[in-house]
C-alpha cells in the first residue's frame, strides 16, 4: 500500500474506534483481519498513524477545526510528518484508495498555529484534569503534557538471572539497541519516526531463553527504588501479569521469598510462565482465595503494591484512554487504592517498609493518596527521595523527581519514561 491507501485505512479504523468504542488495539487488528493483503509495513504505518492521531488529538482537532477521523489523520501526516500538501494531493489523484482531496481549508487550517489555543489544549490533554496536573507540575504541565503526546521508546529489562546487558544487546544487535539512561540493566529502542516500525523483540533467541523482558525504562526504574535486598520476605499484593515480580526476583538474587498475589485471577494466570522462562525460584503464587494471605500477617520485611490506577502514565502508549478518563473512573480507583493501602499495612512488620507505585501522574493517586494515609497511619514515614535515587541507581536525582510529599515522580519529560510515581514508608519499630 502507498500513503494515500494507508491515510483512508487510518481513517477507516479511527471511525471504528470512535463509533463502536473499541480499543485502538482490537480496531486495527479486525481490519488488518479484513483486509488481508495488508503487509507488516502497512499496518505499522496505519497504527502510527491512528495512535499519532490520538495522541495529539485536542491540538489536532483545534488546528483543523473539528475532531473527526479525517481531520485528526490529515493532521498527523500534514503537521507532524510534515507531508507537503500540493505532493499529497497529487499522489491522491493516482490512488483509487486515496481519501478525497485535501481542500483549501484543511490545507489552511493545518498550518494555523496554536498560540491562540487554551492551555489543555497545548497540553493535549483533558481539559478537567488541568488543575490536578497544575497541583503536580506547577508551570510545566504543559510542556509534561506534550511530552506525554509523543511516541513511547521500546525498553527491554535485562533478566539478571539468566544474562548481561552486553548480551542481551549482542542478541539485539539488528535492531540498533541502546543503554538506558537511568536504569543500569535496561535497553532501549528509541521509537522512530512517521511508519517506522516498533522491533518484534519477543521472537528473538535472547528473549525466549528468559535474557530480557519488555518493561519500561519507568517500570524498573520504581522496581529497583523498591530496594527489596536478598533473603527478605517481599509481598507482592499486586502482582498482576508479574513485571514487578519478575524485576524484583532479580534483584533479590533469587533469595528469600515473594509472595505474589493479586485479585484479579485471570491478570495473575500469565505469571507462571514467565516466572518459568525468566528462571525466577523463590516467588510462590498466591492465587485470589480467601485467607490466601493470612499467614503472612505482620511478617513482612517489605510489602509493594503496583496499585491499580488510571494509567495515565501510561497515555503514550495507550492514548484512546486518554480521552475516555473520568472522574468517577479516577474516584473509583483513588478509592481502590486507600483499601489496598489499608490492607498492606497488617503485613508490614515493625522496621518493615511499605512501597506504593502507580503508574499515573495524577496528585489524587500520588502524593495526595499518601498524605491522607500518613494522617491515620503516623507510624510510616517516607524515605527521602534523594537518598533512594542515588542508593538504588548510582546516581543523582533529577531534577523535579521528588515531589513535594517525599515521592518520586517520573514522566517523559523528566526522565524519558512513562509517567510512574512511588512513595517508600517505613514502619516504626
Ligand atoms: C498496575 S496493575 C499490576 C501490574 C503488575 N504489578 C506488573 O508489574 O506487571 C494493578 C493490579 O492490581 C490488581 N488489584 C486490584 N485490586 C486489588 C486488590 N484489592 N488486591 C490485590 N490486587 C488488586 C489488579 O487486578 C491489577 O492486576
Amino acid at each position: 500500500m502507498r500513503l494515500p491507501g494507508r491515510l483512508s485505512a487510518a481513517i477507516q479504523v479511527l471511525t471504528d474506534v470512535e463509533t463502536r468504542k473499541r480499543p485502538v488495539s482490537e480496531a486495527l487488528k479486525s481490519w488488518g483481519l479484513a483486509n488481508r493483503f495488508a503487509g507488516a509495513g502497512d499496518r505499522a504505518a496505519i497504527g502510527n498513524l491512528v495512535y499519532d492521531a490520538l495522541r495529539r488529538r485536542a491540538s489536532h482537532a483545534f488546528a483543523m477545526g473539528e475532531d473527526s477521523p479525517r481531520a485528526l489523520v490529515l493532521a498527523v501526516v500534514l503537521r507532524d510528518w510534515q507531508e507537503d500538501a500540493a505532493a499529497l494531493n497529487a499522489s491522491f489523484a493516482e490512488d483509487s484508495h486515496a481519501p478525497s482531496k485535501l481542500t483549501e481549508q484543511e490545507i489552511q487550517h493545518a498550518g494555523s498555529d496554536l498560540a491562540s489555543a487554551p492551555d489543555h489544549v497545548r497540553a493535549d490533554m483533558p481539559e478537567w484534569l488541568a488543575p490536578s496536573l497544575l497541583r503536580a507540575f506547577g508551570d510545566n504541565w504543559i510542556a509534561e503534557g506534550q511530552a506525554m503526546s509523543g511516541r513511547p521508546s521500546l525498553d527491554l529489562r535485562v533478566n539478571t538471572l539468566k544474562s548481561t546487558r552486553e548480551r542481551a544487546m549482542k542478541s539485539l544487535a539488528r535492531f540498533s539497541p541502546q543503554e538506558t539512561a537511568i536504569s543500569p540493566i535496561g535497553i532501549t529502542m528509541p521509537a522512530g519516526p512517521r511508519d517506522a516500525r516498533t522491533p518484534n523483540v519477543t521472537t528473538d533467541e535472547g528473549y525466549l531463553k528468559g535474557w530480557f523482558e519488555v518493561q519500561d525504562q519507568g517500570s524498573q526504574i520504581v522496581a529497583a527504588l523498591s530496594g527489596a535486598k536478598p533473603g527478605e520476605q517481599v509481598l507482592d499484593l499486586c502482582a498482576g501479569a508479574g513485571g514487578k515480580t519478575l524485576a524484583l526476583a532479580a534483584a533479590m538474587t533469587n533469595k528469600g521469598q515473594i509472595f505474589a498475589y493479586d485479585s484479579d485471577r485471570s491478570r495473575l494466570a500469565p505469571i507462571y510462565d514467565r516466572l518459568k522462562r525468566n528462571g525466577a525460584r523463590n516467588v510462590q503464587v498466591r492465587a485470589p482465595q480467601p485467607d490466601a494471605l493470612e499467614d503472612l500477617v505482620g511478617k513482612m520485611d517489605r510489602v509493594v503494591i503496583d496499585a491499580p490506577c488510571t494509567g495515565t502514565g501510561t497515555w503514550r502508549r495507550r492514548p484512546d484512554t486518554k480521552w475516555k478518563l473520568s472522574p468517577e473512573l479516577l474516584n473509583q480507583r483513588t478509592g481502590e487504592q486507600a483499601e489496598i493501602l489499608e490492607n498492606a499495612v497488617r503485613f508490614v512488620k515493625p522496621g518493615g517498609t511499605l512501597v506504593y507505585i502507580t503508574c499515573s501522574i495524577l496528585p489524587e493517586e500520588n502524593d495526595e493518596q499518601i498524605a491522607a494515609f500518613r494522617v491515620t497511619h503516623p507510624e510510616f514515614t517516607s524515605a527521602a527521595p534523594a537518598d533512594l535515587w542515588q542508593a538504588a541507581l548510582g546516581q543523582p536525582i533529577p531534577d523535579g523527581v521528588a515531589t513535594a510529599g517525599s515521592g518520586l515522580a517520573l514522566t517523559p519529560r523528566l526522565t524519558g519514561t512513562d509517567g510512574f510515581y512511588c512513595n517508600i514508608l517505613t514502619r516504626a519499630l
